[in-house]
C-alpha cells in the first residue's frame, strides 16, 4: 500500500521569536527540517513538505548547500496548521493508501514509531502518537482550580497517521478553532481516534529552550 508523509512547516514560529524561521535553525549543522525529512526517508514513503510560499527560495538554497538528497515535493502552506495539512492532503490524488502527518519541527521522531503508526493505521484507520503525563495536573476556571486524574490524560504528538480516504474526507470540513491537530479533525468527522505509544524524546521545537533539549538528545 502506498505510504505518504505530509510534513507541515508552514507556521511562523512566533513563540521561538527567532529571526530565522525555526524549521531552518541548524542542529548539529543540519537544518531542523532536514533531520525530520531524513526520518521519513525509508520504505518508499512519498514525502510532501508544506512550506510558506515566501520560504521556498531559502529552502532551495539550503537543499543545494547541504546537498540534501531526500526526495520531496513542495506544497504551499496555509493560514492555520489545518489549512497547511489540507493543502498537503489535496496534493495527493490517490485515496487508497496511508498518510502520516507530522510537524516539521519534531526532528527527533523515532523511525520505529513512524513504522508502527503506518501498521496500526492500516489496521484501525488511525494511529496517533501519545505519551502519559509526568507531572500532576489541575483544571482552572474563573472560580479557582482543581486537581485532575492525570491517568485519564495523554499528551498528543505527531506522527498522526491515517487511512487516506478517512482523513481526506475529514479535512473537507470547514475549519474550526478546536482543530489543534489532525486527530481532532478526524474525531469531528465521527471517527474514533486510535492512540499508539509515542516517545518523550519526540519534542516539538516551540520555544528557545527546546533547541537546547533537542541538541542534548542529538549529542547522546
Ligand atoms: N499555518 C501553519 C501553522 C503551523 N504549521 C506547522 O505546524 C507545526 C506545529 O506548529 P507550531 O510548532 O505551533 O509552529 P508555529 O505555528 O510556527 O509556531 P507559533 O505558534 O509559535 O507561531 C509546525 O511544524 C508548523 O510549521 C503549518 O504548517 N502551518
Ligand atoms: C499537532 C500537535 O503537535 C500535537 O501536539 C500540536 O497540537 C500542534 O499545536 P500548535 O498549537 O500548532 O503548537
Amino acid at each position: 500500500m502506498q505510504k505518504f508523509a505530509v510534513i507541515v512547516a508552514g507556521g511562523s514560529g512566533k513563540r521561538m521569536g527567532a529571526e530565522l524561521p525555526k524549521q531552518f535553525i541548524a542542529l548539529q549543522g543540519l537544518p531542523i527540517l532536514m533531520h525530520t525529512l531524513k526520518a521519513f526517508h525509508f520504505d518508499d514513503i512519498k514525502i510532501l513538505l508544506v512550506l510558506p510560499d515566501h520560504q521556498t527560495d531559502h529552502w532551495n538554497q539550503l537543499v543545494a548547500t547541504h546537498r540534501f538528497d531526500v526526495p520531496h515535493q513542495l506544497v504551499k502552506g496555509g493560514k492555520e496548521r489545518f489549512h497547511s495539512v489540507q493543502n498537503g492532503l489535496n496534493t495527493i490524488a490517490e485515496s487508497d493508501g496511508l498518510v502520516a502527518i507530522h510537524d516539521g519541527v519534531r526532528p527527533l521522531v523515532d523511525r520505529n514509531i513512524i513504522r508502527k503508526s503506518y501498521e496500526i493505521a492500516y489496521a484501525k484507520g488511525s494511529a496517533v502518537a501519545s505519551i502519559p503525563l509526568k507531572d500532576s495536573i489541575r483544571s482552572v476556571d474563573h472560580s479557582g482550580n482543581q486537581q485532575e486524574d492525570r491517568n485519564q490524560f495523554r499528551l498528543i504528538q505527531t506522527p498522526q497517521t491515517f487511512q487516506l480516504r478517512l482523513i481526506k474526507k475529514a479535512f473537507e470540513q470547514p475549519y474550526n478553532t478546536s482543530f489543534t491537530d489532525d486527530a481532532s479533525v478526524l474525531e469531528a468527522a465521527g471517527h474514533a481516534v486510535h492512540l499508539i505509544e509515542g516517545n518523550y524524546k519526540n519534542i516539538k521545537i516551540t520555544t528557545p529552550e527546546d533547541l537546547l533539549i533537542a541538541q542534548s538528545f542529538l549529542n547522546v
